[in-house]
């Protein structure tokens, strides 16, 4: 099932009852429901645009009928298992928090109060059907993602560390390591939570809204269903997204420009992911932003909801639009709808295998194929509560955590997820505690085990520990992930004419090099706490690069403004933006009635529609491993160059290390940094040309790269300012770093020789 995508266009604000309305909703034939949002061409105002959704509600709509038309209907989902995710994008001052949070009256009340007051009503229910054999319980998790940084918001802010919460990857979901998450007994219970945490959130009067929301918010309710000793778990995701704003228009100042910078990195990587998921790309960028890794869109199982918010005044028009397209290619991601697992309670165990009547419950361990791994640690929380407070660090998932009630301490696993009534786990499928290895560890369980593990005997190999286990895990992902993409890429390419045919295996060698190098990259980039302005400034940059080079004008124009705030006054930056701007002036409109028209086509022409995302998949794919290749090609050193770029001490120091690399580096320091030898002039020469194709002809510079150190010596200055005087000055630049001067180096005392 496709991501369900709504608009929804808000009514005039009181102050802004004399504007003028551009914005409608309407139906594709008269008596049917409103499915079409019409705007005016920004170029000629006779002609119109219509963007269709699943549903389009207009400005008389209230917070009961959205509500009511579009997430009460997924409820009973919830309760069978499966998660829901609500999410409302928009531009600034559209509405999204107004639909999501809304107000403190009854009827003002938005998605989130209602969604917790349907949850209450029903676990009521669930129980009473039951007569009591099933109990349901909600613990909340609430957090925002503010400047790319994440932060619980059911946590005091003295609590808030500067580089918030980290993020992990989990048997395919994104958990936040460290989130708190509380037990809800009632909707005045929840009532109390969400008002004290939406204290501690960031928000800010801008030009354009005067409650602005300067981080994305998101809310995990987890609904744990228990009967007898089987265990339920689903969970509703309500995102309260941050909106995209033009600062031409904010008038923002340093702290709300650079809020507003990372609200719309974000955001564009978002639009960036919808495009190319709807473009069938094999490479997401999900993980360029924290919020598309949390968000997942249409990685998660389950129900997705998107409410585009609209505001219906010509001064939004150009927004609107651009919401309009990010938002109508969103139709066309697909999720599965494949419910959680249901998890079996397992009695405590004897703990005589362990030895010592002391000797704490089994270490965590992986559970392959499932969602919801976390539930016996969260409903043994409260019986362990004092264990756990004593570990210094705990690796909570969103699903998880401090839930304050009693509840038997492990649950296992079945295979079989639909058929949760009619199983119950006899005691043969119980573990034998004779067949547990001793495992040294003070750490109280937390993760459940799969059944049809335990049935096997297990190996008497010495247990891994969970830290090692969770990066073999990952690793294991890794490589199951890079074969089964390249398996699928072998699998789908044509016949190649024999000569040609020897080459494929070393392709497939190099793009498989290329894969987990990317992968390896993109976790530090991800790990590394250190994320400073300036390395977030350079990282627009590069992103900037890219998005030019596949003639993505608007994406480079996007990200070259994004690194302004990190860069203030730079003169090629702001000449780059300036052109760039002027270049897309009248192509923007253009853009937008080329996407209507191919919305008609693809109606009329979907075969050819078809050709034309294959062709473009193709080729971008194409590009991709051009590029790849480009600057992986030369082998083992380019993840030396990356991590140089990321963080160069630090990096530095890791290499050095080696015995090989000391050597390297002194003879890198004495041959190279003394008084410029003929070849160490003669690199400089070529660098300082800022020739893209003398610097491609370096050993170790692709075209990428040759382009990066050219953007970079721009923004140093012209070609006097800028000009570098030694081999030193080089390294120190973006990307670069010691290995890379070094072959380049070499590369041209080897041409000599
Ligand atoms: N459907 C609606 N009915 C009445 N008022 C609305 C409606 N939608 C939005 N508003 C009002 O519009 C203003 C802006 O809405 P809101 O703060 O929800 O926007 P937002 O999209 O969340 O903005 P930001 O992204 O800056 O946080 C608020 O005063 C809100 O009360």
């Amino acid at each position: 099932m496709s991501v369900r995508v709504v608009a929804r266009i808000r009514p005039l604000l009181e102050k802004e009852l004399d504007k003028d309305v551009i914005v409608r909703a309407d139906s594709t034939e008269d008596g049917k429901p409103l499915t079409m949002v019409k705007i005016p061409s920004p170029k000629n105002e006779s002609e119109e645009f219509s963007f269709a959704f699943n549903s389009v509600y207009d400005q008389s709509t209230t917070q009961e009928e959205l509500f009511s038309a579009e997430v009460a209907p997924h409820m009973k989902a919830l309760f069978q298992g499966l998660d829901v995710t609500i999410f409302a994008y928009g531009v600034t001052g559209t509405g999204k928090t107004h639909t999501m949070r809304g107000g403190l009256k009854l009827a003002d009340r938005g998605v989130i109060p209602r969604l917790l007051s349907n949850v209450f009503r029903r676990a009521k229910k669930v129980a009473k059907d039951s007569n009591g054999a099933t109990t349901v319980d909600v613990a909340l998790a609430y957090y925002e993602i503010y400047n790319d940084k994440v932060f619980d918001l059911l946590e005091p802010l003295e609590k808030r560390t500067p580089s918030g919460l980290p993020l992990r990857e989990k048997d395919g979901k994104t958990i936040v390591v460290g989130l708190s998450e509380r037990s809800c007994e009632d909707l005045k219970d929840f009532e109390r939570l969400y008002i004290e945490a939406n204290n501690n959130r960031v928000t800010a009067a801008t030009k354009l809204n005067a409650h602005s929301s300067r981080s994305h918010a998101i809310l995990r309710v987890k609904v744990t269903q228990t009967t007898g000793d089987m265990v339920r778990e689903s969970t509703a995701s309500a995102i309260d997204l941050a909106g995209s704003e033009d600062n031409r228009r904010t008038d923002n100042d340093k702290t709300r420009l650079v809020e507003s910078a990372a609200i719309n990195k974000s955001l564009f990587v978002l639009s960036q992911c919808i495009d190319a998921i709807s473009r069938g790309d094999k490479r997401i960028p999900y993980r360029e932003s924290k919020m598309t890794r949390i968000l997942s869109l249409g990685q998660n199982n389950g129900i997705t909801i998107m409410i585009l918010n609209l505001a219906p005044m010509r001064s939004y028009h150009l927004d609107t639009l651009s919401s309009l397209n990010v938002s109508s290619r969103a139709k066309r991601i697909e999720v599965r709808e494949i419910e959680n697992e249901v998890v079996f309670k397992q009695p405590p165990r004897s703990n005589s295998g362990l030895g010592g009547t002391n000797m704490q419950r089994q270490p965590l361990r992986p559970l392959a194929n499932a969602h919801n791994v976390h539930t016996g640690a969260v409903l043994a929380a409260k019986a362990s509560e004092k264990a756990a407070s004593d570990k210094p660090i705990k690796a909570f998932s969103v699903y998880t955590d401090k839930a304050s009630k009693p509840v038997a301490p492990r649950a296992t696993v079945l295979p079989t997820a639909n058929s949760s009534q009619s199983l119950k786990r006899s005691n043969s499928n119980k573990r034998p505690a004779d067949s547990l290895e001793p495992i040294p560890t003070s750490r109280p369980s937390k993760l459940a085990r799969p059944t049809h593990q335990t049935l096997v005997p297990r190996p008497s190999a010495p247990a891994p520990s969970q830290i090692s286990i969770s990066a073999d895990q990952l690793e294991a992902l890794v490589e199951k992930k890079v074969a089964e993409i390249l398996a699928s890429r072998t699998a789908s390419a044509p016949a190649a004419p024999a000569p040609q045919e020897q080459t494929v295996p070393v392709q497939s060698q190099i793009s498989e090099e290329v894969k987990r190098r990317l992968e390896a990259l993109e976790r530090r980039i991800d790990n590394d706490e250190r994320d400073d302005a300036r390395s977030d400034g350079l990282r627009c940059l590069l992103q900037a690069r890219q998005a030019k080079e596949r003639g993505d004008d608007e994406g480079a124009l996007r990200f070259y403004e994004l690194a302004l705030p990190f860069f203030p006054g730079q003169a090629k930056l702001l000449g780059k933006i300036d052109r760039l701007r002027a270049k897309l002036a009248g192509k923007r409109v253009a853009d937008s009635s080329n996407n209507i028209s191919s919305e008609f086509f693809d109606e009329q022409q979907p075969e050819q529609r078809k050709q034309r995302t294959r062709a473009r998949a193709i080729a971008k794919t194409c590009r991709y491993e051009q590029e790849e290749e480009d600057e992986y090609h030369e082998g083992g050193e380019a993840d030396v160059d990356d991590e140089s770029f990321i963080d160069k001490p630090a990096a530095r120091a890791r290499h050095a290390t080696t015995k090989k690399q000391k050597g390297l580096k002194v003879r890198a320091d004495t041959e190279m940094d003394g008084l410029p030898t003929p070849k160490t002039a003669q690199l400089l020469s070529i660098v300082n040309s800022r020739d893209i194709s003398l610097i491609r002809r370096l050993n170790g510079f692709g075209a990428k790269k040759a382009q990066d150190l050219i953007d970079h010596l721009n923004l140093e200055g012209d070609e006097e300012a800028g000009r570098l005087e030694s081999l030193a000055q080089l390294r120190k630049l973006p990307g670069m770093g010691s290995r890379t001067v070094e072959r380049a180096y070499e590369g041209l005392a080897a041409d000599a020789l």
